[in-house]
């Protein structure tokens, strides 16, 4: 699978341009992106990274990596996905950095996903759905979460996000409507950010192949 990845992340390269600075995601198929990004160092501007682990890797390839507030809004945002629907909606946040992919993705032109054909679904919730939660409030919104979607709430214990907060996942729910998921859970307090990306779904997809499919 990893080969398929890989793939996915070497095409994404066609959406980079010169002087651009690059949003970059989380996850082993950015690894590979990121890997495949380390030739352009000197051409692009530099990057704006999702999380410690993929500030770590663009680092070790000597591609500058630059604050958000700094960049503003981005032409290009990089990133895998552990589940795609055939609107291009998104279950992200395997990897716990949701809340930053999240951002940057909202404050770019344009999301290109790279998954491998394993990721792709007809309806969103086989994934458990991760939700960034603040550490005092984990048991009020894991209440919450039973009551109001009917899913299980699992605490993925002894994860702390780059945030400093903790990881609900919701097992067994079929997401007929994740819009309106994606606005009910984000309305709980305590709630950081749900790994749902339907209100800002991706706008290109790659699946990994010989040749990838683009979407
Ligand atoms: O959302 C993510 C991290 O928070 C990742 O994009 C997602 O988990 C996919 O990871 P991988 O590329 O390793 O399969």
């Amino acid at each position: 699978m990893s080969e398929a990845k890989r793939l996915a992340a070497v095409k994404a390269i066609d959406y980079v341009e010169d002087g651009m600075i690059v949003g970059v995601g989380t996850g082993s198929t950015v690894a590979y992106f990121i890997d495949a990004l380390a030739p352009w160092r000197d051409r692009i501007a530099g990057a704006v990274s999702s999380s410690e682990q993929s500030t770590a890797r663009l680092k070790l390839h000597g591609i500058e990596v630059i604050d958000l507030n700094t960049a503003g809004t981005l032409s290009l945002y990089v990133d895998g996905a552990d589940e795609c629907d055939p609107h291009k909606r998104l279950i992200k946040g395997g990897g716990a950095a949701l809340t930053r992919e999240k951002i940057i993705a909202e404050a770019s032109k344009t999301f290109v996903c790279i998954i491998d054909a394993s990721k792709q679904v007809p309806i969103l919730g086989k994934f458990p759905l991760p939700v960034e939660v603040i550490p005092m409030a984990r048991s009020l919104v894991a209440r919450e979460i039973l009551r109001t979607t009917g899913g299980q709430p699992v605490w993925r214990d002894g994860i702390v996000t780059d945030n400093g907060n903790v990881i609900l996942d919701i097992h067994n729910l079929s997401i007929v409507d994740p819009v309106g998921i994606e606005r009910e859970l984000n309305q709980l307090p305590g709630v950081v950010s749900v790994g749902l990306f339907a209100r800002r779904p991706a706008d290109v997809v790659i699946v990994g192949a010989e040749p990838p499919i683009v979407l």
